[in-house]
């Protein structure tokens, strides 16, 4: 699904989300878009039994809120931002509307209605364009709503207390959030799930794609396709070019009437349809993307660095002053830094608060159990250097990371040791449940993991697989600091930790080996290696499973390119990504048979062969 083009549509416009709804904030802001928060101030109290649906009452509310919020910005800055999106959820059964809570007894009322039945969730959604002429606010709204059904198991008071003690109803329609413990009470959902946690993301999109579709005039010459812009194949009818050029003012029908068409601030009126536009080459929206595109990423691991996320863990929001005091850093480029993260979806903003959105919690507090801060310190040290001085190796032909670790030990120190280890654990950790139950490996009772490091997939594979034995295998000083790592739930028996040389010398007996280095996929010539002697080393019929990082699945349906995601392109040594076709190749080549291949938790690629009789 391309995704991008759409949400592409609101990114040179000021946008501000009128709600405080932090659900909403991470939806919205999960998706890639950039945003503002200004909770609004409307009181939701319009007259409940004057509308003839609930539905109607939601995209009422839904509206006033945005109004509210665009006004008071026009009124405070003289000048209202470009687009303010308004939701509102309410849970409808029986005829009655219900709202959040507001207290515990309300909770009970509610959730006791619901238990055992069906019921509709409504989020009305308005999009308010906003403009300023004369001095004066002008308004065109775009609205709609989602129905998503949800029905309810049978409720035992016992259980209907305790979840409401748990907190968790007060600030949620209906009484329940379904994203979180809630998610228990739900038998069945029937439609978008996210209209439920607040917003119907899907449904906007569709939204962004009808209102910024502008029609071509009767008679005009077809629009120019340029090859670098994808189709929208799921928000239809998206087909404008990418960059300025797409910043073309919403089509007719979209929106209400009765004031002038919004335009992305600094841009000149666009065009007539008069075929002029279509002309002119695209503004390269991408290409500027890629050339600015390091930028973001130093942002990331500078908060990394800086613990921004450790010291936002857990806590309530926090000011930028507090942040800075804590880093040690100053105010001002604190809260720089804590905006463009916010920006990028990394924390949320509001009311001057800043705390972690879902993703840092999971993956950029350190001591997380899914934690990535160590490989944010591998690619901001080792990794950035090499990347600074990419011509060289260019010019030398040497590979682009830094030959990171196992292959050139006697240069590391310890630092730089536990540095990378720090990556792949991280990595690993992530990844070990994908590559673990990508395939049936119950058959095998012993395994190798080649270039093992942590050890952190040799847990996962014991913890799946109960008659399992696991070898790590991995340099001297490698196996020596691995002690250090948290790799399973506890120390498991069935993990043995050998030190040699998985590039030279004898491999562990085993019936299956594994290669999974995530962290330092390198050049094809040494996994080449490294699989030869896998192959002469294993007896017919034992195993070998192999995983990789892989592009996204639309990126290797059009032929491995890897075209929007340089990143992981080059997380190896500049190669391209393999398919599964290469895969078979590689391993049949190398005298394994049975080759499956298999993509695994939407980032790798996970390979199994059979050594064929020799
Ligand atoms: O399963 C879930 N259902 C609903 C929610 C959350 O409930 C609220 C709905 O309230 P409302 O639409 O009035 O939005 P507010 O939170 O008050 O924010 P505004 O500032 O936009 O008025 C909403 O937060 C849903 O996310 C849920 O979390 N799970």
């Amino acid at each position: 699904m391309l995704l991008c083009p759409v949400i592409r549509k609101l990114q040179h416009r000021r946008v501000v989300l009128a709600s405080s709804s932090p659900r909403r904030q991470e939806i919205l802001s999960n998706a890639g878009l950039r945003f503002e928060v200004v909770p609004s101030r409307f009181k939701e109290k319009l007259h409940k039994a004057s509308f003839a649906t609930p539905q109607a009452y939601a995209v009422e509310t839904a509206k006033q809120k945005a109004l509210e919020v665009a006004g008071r910005m026009h009124q405070k800055d003289l000048r209202a931002p470009d687009v303010v999106i308004g939701a509102d959820t309410i849970v409808a059964v029986g005829g009655l509307i219900l709202e959040k809570p507001v207290d515990k007894q309300d909770a009970y009322r509610m959730l006791s209605r619901l238990s055992g039945t069906e019921h509709s969730v409504f989020t009305g959604v308005a999009v308010v364009h906003c403009c300023t002429k004369d001095g004066q606010l002008d308004t065109r709204v775009s609205e709609f709503y989602e129905e998503t059904t949800v029905k309810f198991s049978e409720l035992s008071e016992e259980l209907l207390w305790e979840y409401i003690d748990s907190g968790e109803p007060m600030d949620k329609a209906g009484g329940y959030g379904i994203q979180a413990l809630g998610g228990m009470l739900v038998e069945y959902v029937r439609g978008d799930f996210l209209n439920v946690v607040g917003f119907p993301l899907n449904r906007f999109c569709k939204e962004l794609a009808r209102l910024y579709h502008a029609p071509r005039a009767p008679g005009a010459p077809p629009r120019i396709h340029y090859d670098s812009i994808p189709a929208v194949d799921t928000f239809e009818d998206l087909n404008d070019a990418e960059g300025g050029v797409s910043d073309q003012a919403p089509a007719n029908g979209g929106l209400e009437a009765g004031g002038a068409q919004p335009r992305a601030p600094h841009t000149r009126d666009a065009p007539d349809l008069n075929g002029v536009r279509d002309s002119q080459p695209p503004l390269p929206a991408g290409l500027l993307g890629l050339m600015d595109g390091f930028k973001a990423s130093k942002v990331l691991l500078t908060a990394c660095k800086l613990n921004v996320f450790d010291v936002l863990k857990d806590r309530g929001p926090l000011t930028a002053a507090d942040v800075a005091r804590e880093i040690g850093a100053s105010v001002d480029g604190t809260e720089r830094l804590l905006d463009v993260c916010a920006d990028l979806g990394l924390l949320q903003k509001a009311d001057g608060g800043y705390s972690n959105t879902e993703t840092a919690s999971l993956h950029l507090v350190s001591d997380a159990e899914q934690s990535l801060h160590g490989l944010a310190a591998y690619l901001d040290g080792p990794v950035w250097g090499a990347f600074t001085h990419l011509g060289r190796a260019v010019r030398e032909g040497a590979t682009w990371i830094p030959e990171p670790l196992p292959q050139a030990p006697h240069k590391q120190s310890t630092e730089a040791t536990l540095q990378f280890m720090r990556a792949s654990h991280g990595l690993s950790k992530l990844t070990a449940h994908h590559v673990a139950t990508a395939f049936d490996l119950s058959p095998f009772t012993s395994a190798c993991h080649l270039e093992g490091c942590t050890g952190a997939l040799a847990h996962k594979l014991v913890q799946e697989y109960p008659r399992l034995q696991v070898t790590v295998f991995d340099l001297p000083e490698v196996i020596e600091l691995a002690g250090g790592f948290q790799a399973g739930a506890g120390p498991s028996e069935r993990v043995h930790f050998v030190p040699g040389d998985p590039s030279s010398g004898r491999l562990p007996p085993a019936d299956l080996y594994v290669l999974c280095s995530l962290a330092h996929d390198g050049p094809d010539h040494r996994l080449h290696g490294l699989l030869r002697r896998v192959s002469r080393s294993c007896r017919a019929g034992a195993g070998l499973l192999l995983a990789e990082l892989a592009p996204a699945e639309e990126e290797e349906e059009a032929g491995g390119a890897a075209r929007r995601s340089p990143g992981l392109r080059i997380l190896g040594a500049g190669r391209p990504p393999r398919g599964p076709g290469q895969y078979r190749r590689l391993l049949q080549g190398l005298g394994f048979q049975d080759v499956q291949a298999t993509r695994a938790g939407d980032l790798l690629h996970v390979v199994l062969g059979t050594r064929a009789p020799p």
